[in-house]
Order: C-alpha cells, then sequence, then structure tokens
C-alpha cells in the first residue's frame, strides 16, 4: 500500500495525537550518489493487504502506520552499516500480486516484473493470518527464478501479523519448511506490535545481499549475481579460422 497524503518531496511528517502519519519515500542522499558494488537493492513482494508496507515503514522508521492508501510502488532509500561498512540500501515497495484461478500462474503487474528483474533480494511476505497469501508464496518464488533463471537468488520469508494468533491460519513450521525448499530463512514478525523481529529480517537479507556482491574485501560481483550465461563459442566461426590460418600455413609451405 501507499502511505497516505500528498506531502512535499522528501518531507516526513506525523500529525500529531491522529496516528495518521504523512511519509514518502525518502533519498537520504541523491541516488546518483550511490557508489556502484555498495548499492543494496531488495524488493518486498506479496499479496494483498499481507503488511509489505507497513515492514518497510517500520523497518525504516521503527513506526507501526495504520492509514494508507493502495500501493503504487514506493522506492525508498537509506544508508546502513553492514559488516562495519557504510552501503546504500534501495527498498522497493509493490503492489500487490494475486494467484490466477488455476492457482498456479499469478497476475502480476509489468511494473514488479521490472522490480524483481532490478532487485539483488527479495523478501516474500504473506500474512499469518491468510492461507491464501501462503499459497502465493511458491507461484511467486517461480516467477522470481523465471526473471533470474541462473544464480543464486537472496530471499527470506516473512510470515507477517505475528501478534494476530487467535486469527493464525499458517503454523510456523510451514513458513519454515517453504522458505527452506526456496533456500532461504523464515522470519515471522509483527509490524504492527514489534520493530525487532522485522529488523532482524531485513538486515540478515541485506547482508545476504552484501555479500553476494562480495561484500567488504571479496570480489565485486555486481551482475554477476544476474549475470546471462555468457555465450557459448560459436564453432562454426571457430572452424572457419582454424581452416583458413591452416591454409595459409600450407600456402607459405608449398611456396617456400
Ligand atoms: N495486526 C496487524 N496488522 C497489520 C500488520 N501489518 C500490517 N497490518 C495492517 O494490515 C493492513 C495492510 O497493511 P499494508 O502494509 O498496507 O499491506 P500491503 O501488503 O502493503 O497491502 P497492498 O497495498 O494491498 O499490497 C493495514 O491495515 C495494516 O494496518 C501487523 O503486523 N499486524
Amino acid at each position: 500500500m501507499r502511505l497516505t497524503g500528498d506531502p512535499a518531496p522528501g518531507t516526513m511528517n506525523s500529525s500529531s495525537g491522529s496516528g495518521n502519519f504523512l511519509l514518502v519515500p525518502i533519498p537520504e542522499y541523491p541516488l546518483l550518489d550511490c557508489v556502484p558494488n555498495k548499492t543494496v537493492k531488495i524488493v518486498v513482494l506479496g499479496a494483498s493487504n499481507v503488511g509489505k508496507t507497513a515492514l518497510i515503514v517500520r523497518f525504516l522508521t521503527k513506526r507501526f502506520i495504520g492509514d494508507y492508501e493502495a500501493n503504487t510502488g514506493a522506492l525508498y532509500s537509506r544508508k546502513v552499516t553492514l559488516d562495519g561498512e557504510e552501503v546504500s540500501l534501495q527498498i522497493q515497495d509493490t503492489p500487490c500480486v494475486a494467484l490466477q484461478d488455476d492457482a498456479e500462474g499469478l497476475y502480476c503487474q509489468e511494473q514488479i516484473n521490472r522490480s524483481i528483474y532490478w532487485a539483488d533480494g527479495y523478501v516474500l511476505v504473506f500474512s499469518i493470518t491468510d492461507h491464501n497469501s501462503y499459497r502465493t508464496i511458491q507461484p511467486l518464488y517461480q516467477h522470481v527464478r523465471r526473471i533470474h533463471p541462473s544464480g543464486n537468488i537472496p530471499v527470506i520469508l516473512v510470515g507477517n501479523k505475528s501478534d494476530l494468533l487467535r486469527a493464525r491460519q499458517v503454523p510456523a513450521d510451514e513458513g519454515e519448511t517453504l522458505a527452506s525448499s526456496l533456500g532461504g530463512v523464515y522470519f515471522e514478525a509483527s509490524a504492527r506490535e514489534n520493530h525487532e523481529g522485522v529488523h532482524t529480517a531485513f538486515l540478515h537479507l541485506c547482508q545476504e545481499v552484501f555479500r553476494a556482491l562480495g561484500g567488504v574485501n571479496g570480489e565485486k560481483r555486481r551482475g554477476g549475481l544476474h549475470l546471462a550465461r555468457p555465450k557459448s563459442p560459436n564453432m562454426q566461426e571457430l572452424k572457419r579460422r582454424f581452416r583458413q590460418v591452416l591454409s595459409s600455413k600450407v600456402k607459405s609451405a608449398t611456396t617456400l
């Protein structure tokens, strides 16, 4: 969801007492200043109403914000310290995805596909109170895989709304099993009640991405995560050149 209000770019306000915060994406410094290879790009994906925006806002501001409008996909930027190094973190909020009637395909806007392509790491969110939102995760992950068919996909699975235990529809062990089948870690969190859980989850993914990109001292692998396989050598062309070299050698031998 998008946060309510239309404040001037670069501002963050709270209307005191009402709990109705106004917030826009806040680049803490111009995106152009971002140091290549020290930018961690994360996208938050999931079904409708699972708390994607609430989680991002909780992570960035330590606050829970209750009033939202439909999400148009905001990009948030922030500096974080990872492995002792200052890194530019960008978090992309997204509109919701939904299962198609056959429950295997996804309704997924083009804007989301672009975000998936752009990102280095993925926060897949469902609500523990909504089994349908849980069922979207596997097809959603497959969708990410289709966009990044090769290589490592840093991912975490977040079961949000853990404060609503009485309404739980997805047991924690189902979340854990699913996360490990995707090669990620499962976190249960409540954007409403708790900052620590949300912080731990996001930071875990940031670290994973940062290390995958090369970390502090490692070889920089930006793009390496998503690099298309190098083209295999063109054998026809190689043979043609080989014949050419051979025939020129034969010619020079016969002319001696
Ligand atoms: N109880 C509870 N409610 C939450 C929590 N997180 C979000 N909500 C509420 O759930 C609703 C949806 O939250 P959003 O953050 O807008 O969810 P979203 O996934 O961005 O929604 P879409 O825009 O539909 O994609 C809002 O009413 C939030 O106040 C949580 O941890 N616990």
